[in-house]
């Protein structure tokens, strides 16, 4: 196809390619950014070419290098991969030369010579247009209409995210874009030119002529802030969280081999992978929950296998042991193994957790890494394992026995509970509100389990559950019971599907809902096959949506600063509160496009009570930010600021807590109880992350410890009140009079309000308020 001059022109206006996508090899940055995103196709670009020697000026090939060693060594990239135009031969083979676009700017009525005139400037040269600026002597009179339309223009320049993105690349940080390009404004003003000016008004406000300014910005900002990009560089070098799996250079030196057992629930995953590792001379087991490392730490001992336990809280090192049981925070990436497994390997994507699994994949330093979970992160799974090198062996599993969902649903009747039955709601007021109705109006006995109970009472009650030989036939369980317990349950039945999330109250997610109904029916439980409903008929067809439902795929997961990081990083500034460090970093910190910062506003609200504790050193502060303690619980919270306190005076840090003598008798005297736990459990979490001598009392809290665990389920047995909230802030669902049946469900509610338009958050408010 023969490419003259008038021809090019109509490449610009092609009706099948959006004038962005065109323009984008006219303009120097977007040629960059397609070479950089896409080398293979960079001969598109980079061969001179006498189809493009029009817009290709000689001088442009230079300020190109200039500008992609820029890009290239900028940290943004995904930013940059992001946004450029995906521009391949057949492009250009198959612009067509019918005319004008859709897409294009306002060109629909433009002259000719006008576009040519357009097309002229567009594809100038963004540092020459920027010199002619520069060493222009005034600006040239523009109409009064064209005048209000470049107003325009800049305001929504000032504003644009895609330009405060684009502007980290050249390290114009976002808090300073607003005041860059309010200069940019005034420069541009004082010196503007009409050819440009009509160009501009002709694109209008919006991204067309945002992409047209910025690289005209950039040289300006280049030339007048050369400090500002100066110290935001060295800000943001120092919050560099890009390329995690070169952290790790020992197991990058290793040829690990990685195996993913992939699956729903009850599908034989962790199963089979702790078989391999119980093989191997030296394994590891990292476990989502205390519980489960210890459920782990527990069954391989008994099937004659040493192994000793790491928890946050404990540590039982069993003589002559070459394997340990971990949760997954506690984990060495110093220490060699043959095998590693890491179960629920899908909470790599968790808001806050994540890091942890994330930190264990690339760390770990074992030949053989079994990775436990649902299909949901198997992809970027297999993007890591590209980026280090690992070898991947996929094996897929699919349930023992398929899960059955009851279509009659217990007809909003609570008296309908059979045997085996595990009732699931998503809040303790709920919970005790079912076990108070089932056990007032039917023969069963309920045992409890939700997050707030240790782990020892948690494994009580599920003991007390499985147990054929008594009369606790029904469990009565929070969103914890999806993971860890090995429960006898015949049917898991939801008394609701929606939940409080800190917020407002919101649709239990789909896979969330999949791993608890997954429950239900365990191989070598006494109902292998397993059985689903829900309390309300209308929020049967949600659960069987969530059901049905493909897992979704994870785009991200998550990362979090060692203490290292953050301590360079706090080499920046001088004079900011821990809180404000962390708030920082998050701002600054770059990421590769697979990884995410995880949630830390737990951690900075610990680091704000703390911020007037004197005398904590950073990692003290640091480490203090992470004790596992219940942020909206002001009596935990207080515990925790004494414990820093007595610390940072070198004092020995003491419990000073009186222990309860017999089981709650009310509502009240059983948050105290789990109160209570949550400190003590607190205080041996802090006793292994600082030196032991600094808090002495260790075996005497552990004693106090097992005797409220016992005491929590001794009370569980026998709760029969109501209950009261820890957070009185936090909606509640409608009671009704015998407080056994809500009124309605809130999924239909939800999905009711949802179609009728309106947002589901402000009707879910309405609904709980
Ligand atoms: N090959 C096997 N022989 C005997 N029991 C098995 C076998 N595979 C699995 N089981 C038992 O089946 C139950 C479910 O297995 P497992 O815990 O490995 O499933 P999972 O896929 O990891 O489920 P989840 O997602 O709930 O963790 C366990 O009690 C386990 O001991
Ligand atoms: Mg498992």
């Amino acid at each position: 196809m023969a490419r003259g001059p008038a021809r090019n022109l109509l490449y610009l206006y092609s009706s099948r390619n959006n004038f962005t996508k065109i323009r984008a090899f006219l303009l120097p940055n977007r040629f960059l950014h397609s070479d950089f995103s896409n080398p293979s196709k960079s001969h598109l670009f980079n061969t001179p070419d006498p189809k493009f020697s029009k817009f290709t000026p000689p001088h442009f090939t230079q300020s190109l290098n200039y500008r992609f060693l820029e890009f290239h060594r900028h940290p943004f990239s995904s930013i940059v991969e992001n946004e450029s135009p995906k521009l391949d031969s057949d492009d250009v083979d198959s612009i067509s030369d019918v005319g004008l676009g859709e897409d294009g700017p306002r060109k629909e009525n433009l002259e000719p010579e006008k576009i040519l005139n357009f097309a002229q400037i567009a594809s100038r040269d963004p540092v020459e247009i920027y010199r002619e600026l520069r060493d222009a002597a005034r600006n040239e009179k523009q109409s009064r209409t064209d005048w209000n339309v470049l107003v325009e223009i800049f305001r929504s320049f000032a504003k644009s995210g895609w330009a405060t993105n684009q502007a980290l690349a050249v390290y114009i940080g976002a808090s300073y874009f607003p005041t860059a390009a309010h200069e940019f404004r005034d420069f541009f003003f004082e010196k503007c030119k009409t050819d440009i000016v009509k160009y501009l008004v002709s694109l209008g406000p919006g991204i067309e002529a945002e992409k047209f300014l910025f690289p005209i910005f950039v040289e300006f900002c280049l030339e007048e802030f050369p400090d500002e990009i100066k110290r935001f560089r060295s800000v943001v070098e120092s919050a560099d969280l890009t390329k995690p799996h070169t952290w790790f250079p020992f197991a990058r030196a290793m040829k690990r081999k990685i195996v993913y057992h992939c699956g729903p629930t009850n599908s034989g995953k962790t199963y089979n992978a702790l078989q391999r590792c119980m093989e191997a001379k030296k394994g590891i087991y990292c476990s989502p929950l205390r519980l489960l490392a210890m459920e782990v730490f527990d069954k391989v001992n008994a099937l004659g296998v040493y192994c000793s336990l790491l928890t946050g809280q404990e540590k039982k090192f069993v003589p002559f042991s070459n394997h340990v049981a971990c949760t997954v925070e506690m984990v060495s990436v110093d220490e060699l193994y043959d095998v590693a497994v890491i179960d629920e390997i899908q909470m790599m994507a968790d808001p806050s957790r994540g890091y942890a699994w994330t930190r264990a994949l690339l760390g770990l330093k074992a030949d053989e890494i079994h990775l436990c979970g649902d299909p949901s992160v198997l992809d970027i799974v297999r993007r890591i394992c590209s980026e280090t090198g690992d070898e991947l062996v996929e094996q897929h599993y699919d349930r023992f026995k398929p899960l059955v969902v009851e279509a009659k649903t217990l007809l909003g009747d609570l008296k309908n509970v059979k045997s085996g039955d595990c009732i699931v709601a998503f809040s303790r007021r709920e919970i005790f509100e079912v076990k108070l109705a089932i056990e007032k109006y039917t023969k069963h006995r309920c045992c409890v389990i939700y997050g707030a109970l240790p782990p020892e009472t948690r494994r009580q009650q599920a003991n007390l559950f499985n147990d054929d030989n008594n009369d606790y036939d029904i469990l009565v369980a929070s969103d914890a019971v999806g993971m860890g317990l090995n429960l006898h349950i015949r049917r898991v039945v939801f008394y609701s599907l929606s939940k409080y999330n800190g917020d407002k109250t919101v649709p239990v997610p789909a896979s969330q809902v999949k791993q608890i109904a997954g429950r239900a029916g365990r191989r070598g439980s006494p109902y292998p096959e397993g059985l689903t409903t829900t309390l309300h008929l209308e929020d049967l067809d949600y659960l069987i949506e969530c059901l049905k439902k493909p897992f979704d795929e994870v785009k991200k997961v998550g990362l979090f600063p060692f203490f290292e990081q953050v301590e360079l990083f706090a080499g920046q500034f001088s004079d900011v509160t821990f809180a404000q460090l962390l708030e920082k970093f998050a701002q600054n910190c770059r990421l590769d496009g697979s990884y995410f910062l995880c949630h830390h506003n737990h951690i900075k609200k610990i680091a704000n009570m703390l911020e007037k504790v004197q005398g904590l050193s950073l990692e003290d502060r640091f480490n203090f930010c992470f004790a596992p303690v219940n942020i909206r619980d002001p009596k935990a919270m207080y515990h925790l600021l004494r414990f820093a306190s007595s610390y940072a005076h070198k004092l020995p840090v003491n419990i000073a807590m009186g222990m309860p003598k017999c089981t709650a008798r009310n509502d009240s005297e059983l948050l105290d109880l789990e109160t209570k736990h949550q400190v003590l459990s607190m205080y041996l979490w802090l006793s292994n992350q600082f030196e032991e001598e600094k808090f002495p009392y260790v075996k005497k809290v552990e004693a106090m410890a097992v005797d409220i665990a016992e005491l929590l389920g001794d009370s569980l047995t026998k709760a029969n009140w109501k209950p009261e909230s820890r957070n009185p802030g936090k909606p509640k669902l409608q009671e009704n009079e015998i407080g056994h049946e809500r009124p309605r469900s809130l999924i239909k509610l939800y999905e009711q309000r949802r179609k009728e338009g309106s947002s589901a958050g402000q009707n879910l408010e309405k609904v709980t308020a």
